[in-house]
Parts: structure tokens; C-alpha cells; sequence
């Protein structure tokens, strides 16, 4: 992908990460006969869907405004070329095709037996594409916007030395291990979710009646039934957790830091948690550390445009505008 930039020059981070994490979820997702052909309607659509999921939206799912048409017609649009792509899968590979999530869900079976219908298997495909493609998209160009500032030049100095010393031992292999050992650019991406979490709250059904009691000693009843916020934006950045939390920090995630987990189980939860947490966690960290750690290898890179402001009015909210980034070339060689 990025054998397409040239020697030097100058991009919009944002676009061009956006357009890569849409190619490799399809081509997770789909395979490798679709990811080509559906690239272009499919990112514009998954934008719309984005961002036709307003504030508003929460309390008024339906409301006539043009975000909700725009958005409705994007889901009819996915669906059509969705179950084109499931019909034409199984009638190329009757017994059984390739090693993807869309093959995954065309041969489950629910508990009973029954197989899943087309419909499902298309609903499943569009939900899994719009949860895991902006939430990673919009984490990989924060995690350039905040590695890229001068101000954080000793983290991005300490991400490229950790990617130094793990060329000098395995070149330029890359695969499941190799990531494990990255924990510097983990813990980068780590910060940047508790600062920028794509989901700013998790919402539950309360099915009975509790208490809950607050640090000063208030209790608080939730009644059954009511729908509980939990505005994630807020609690990863309690002082009581996180010293000077608004700070980027990726450190503070290290060993001997006690800052991780410091607020018990529940007090980092960019993937949300309990029954519900995000399934795709580990392979959102896979795929922005895969893409950063590429970039730092090759690339010198600098912010020419000033540090993006976040779109609050969308419910999965990213940064607003363009993210401009300098490059030149550069190659990180095994023996340095
Ligand atoms: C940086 C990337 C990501 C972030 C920050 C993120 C965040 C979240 C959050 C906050 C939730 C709600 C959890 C809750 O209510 O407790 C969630 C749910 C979910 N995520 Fe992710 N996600 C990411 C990537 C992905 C990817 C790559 C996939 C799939 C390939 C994915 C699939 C899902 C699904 C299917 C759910 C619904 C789980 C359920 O309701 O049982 N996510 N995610």
C-alpha cells in the first residue's frame, strides 16, 4: 500500500489510513476476490453509516434529517452488495471456502442446527465491518497525530528504537510473535485510546433494580429497565486513576507505574467490558501495530498541520478535518 507514496512528500494521514484499514478488513472480512472491487462504494458508505450516528440519534434513532436518510440508504446499499458477495461465495464454494470471517459465519450453525440465513450472515458482515473499520482507522491516525507532535518526540524516539532493536533480531519478519514483543507501540496505541476513545459511552439495559455508591459515599438507585450511560470519555480520565490525565503519557502503562488497572477492573475500558466488550480488540492492536510499526521503519514523518480537533457530534467520535504529515523515505536495516 504504501509502496505508493514516493520518495518524500506530503499526505493526508487520515484519508490514506482510513482507505487502508478498509482494505484489510475486507480483506479479513471478505477475501481476497472482493477487496478490490468494492473498495471505493464501500468506504463512502461505511462513512455515511459513521456518520448518520448523531447525538440525536440515541434519543430519536429515526428523526427525518438528512444524516438519517443519507445513512438508511447507505445500510439498503451495503446489504445489496453484501448478499451479491455471501450468494456468489456459496455458490462458487458449495463444501466449504476460503479462511475468512465470511466463510466463519456461512458455515455456523446455531445450537439447535439451524444454519444462518443470508440475512443474518449479510447484518453480521456490515456490523463487524462498521465496528471494527473507524474505530481502528480513526486510533491509527490519532496515534500518528500524537506521536507526530514535537511535544511527544521522546515517545516516537522510543517507539523507533523499539522497532531498531526488533529488525536486529528478526529482520523483517512480521507476524503474531514478533508483534507480542512491541510493547512500546502497544502501550502508545494504549494511551491514545484512553485519550481518544472511538465509542464515548457504553450503554446497558438495567434488567433489575440496583445501587450504586459513589467514592463520597452517595447511593444512587437504577430502576429495572431504565438504559445506563457509562460516558467512557470521562472515566479514562479520572484524577483518582490516572496522574494528570489529560496528558499523553503511554508510560503510565508501564511495569512499576501502577496506574494500569488502578481503578479496578473496569477503569480502562476503550473495548468496553463484560459480556459485551469489543471481540475485535485483539486484532484491531494487531492490525495499527502491523501498520505503525511499517511506518516507523520506513518512513521520517512530521505533522505539518496543526493537532486535530475531535468531531463531537457523531456518537463514534474521530478527528475533524485532515491530518497533513511530511515524509521521506527512509530503511531501517537489520543491523542497526
Ligand atoms: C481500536 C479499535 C476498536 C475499538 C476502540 C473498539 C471498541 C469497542 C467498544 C467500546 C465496544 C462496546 C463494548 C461494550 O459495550 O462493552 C465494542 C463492541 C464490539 N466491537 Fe469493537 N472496537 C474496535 C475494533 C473492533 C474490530 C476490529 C472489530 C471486528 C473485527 C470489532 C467488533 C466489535 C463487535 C462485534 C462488538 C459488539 C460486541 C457485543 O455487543 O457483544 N471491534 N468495540
Amino acid at each position: 500500500y504504501f509502496a505508493r507514496w514516493g520518495q518524500s512528500g506530503t499526505v493526508d494521514l487520515k484519508q490514506e489510513l482510513e482507505h487502508l484499514v478498509t482494505l484489510v478488513a475486507s480483506r479479513c472480512l471478505f477475501g481476497e476476490e472482493v477487496r478490490a472491487k468494492m473498495f471505493g462504494e464501500v468506504a463512502t458508505h461505511l462513512r455515511e453509516l459513521n456518520d448518520g450516528m448523531r447525538l440525536v440519534t440515541i434519543m430519536f434513532p429515526h428523526l427525518p434529517i438528512p444524516a438519517h436518510r443519507r445513512r438508511d440508504r447507505a445500510r439498503a446499499r451495503l446489504g445489496e452488495i453484501f448478499s451479491d458477495i455471501v450468494s456468489s461465495r456459496k455458490a462458487s464454494y458449495p463444501d466449504g471456502g476460503p479462511d475468512d470471517m465470511l466463510q466463519c459465519l456461512i458455515d455456523s450453525r446455531y445450537k439447535d442446527g439451524r444454519a444462518t440465513t443470508e440475512t443474518e450472515v449479510v447484518g453480521m458482515l456490515v456490523s463487524a465491518l462498521f465496528a471494527g473499520q473507524h474505530t481502528s482507522s480513526s486510533t491509527s491516525t490519532w496515534t500518528g497525530a500524537r506521536l507526530l507532535v514535537r511535544a511527544n518526540s521522546e515517545h516516537l524516539r522510543a517507539a523507533v528504537r523499539e522497532q531498531e532493536r526488533i529488525v536486529a533480531r528478526h529482520g523483517d519478519r512480521m507476524d503474531y510473535e514478533v508483534l507480542q514483543e512491541m510493547d512500546t507501540l502497544h502501550r502508545c496505541v494504549k494511551e491514545v485510546l484512553r485519550l481518544h476513545p472511538p465509542a464515548m459511552m457504553l450503554l446497558r439495559h438495567a434488567r433489575r433494580s440496583f445501587t450504586v455508591r459513589t467514592r463520597e459515599g452517595d447511593e444512587y438507585e437504577i430502576p429495572e429497565g431504565r438504559t445506563v450511560a457509562s460516558p467512557l470519555v470521562l472515566h479514562n480520565c479520572l484524577p483518582h486513576v490516572y496522574r494528570d490525565p489529560e496528558r499523553y503519557e503511554p508510560n503510565r502503562f508501564g511495569p512499576g507505574r501502577g496506574e494500569d488497572g488502578a481503578g479496578g477492573a473496569f477503569s480502562y475500558t476503550a473495548f468496553g467490558g463484560g459480556r459485551h466488550a469489543c471481540v475485535g480488540e485483539a486484532f484491531a492492536y494487531m492490525q495499527i501495530k502491523v501498520i505503525w510499526s511499517h511506518l516507523l521503519r520506513n518512513f521520517e514523518m512530521e505533522m505539518v498541520s496543526p493537532f486535530p480537533e475531535t468531531d463531537w457530534n457523531v456518537v463514534m467520535p474521530g478527528p475533524k478535518g485532515k491530518a497533513m504529515v511530511r515524509y521521506s523515505r527512509k530503511r531501517m536495516s537489520a543491523a542497526a
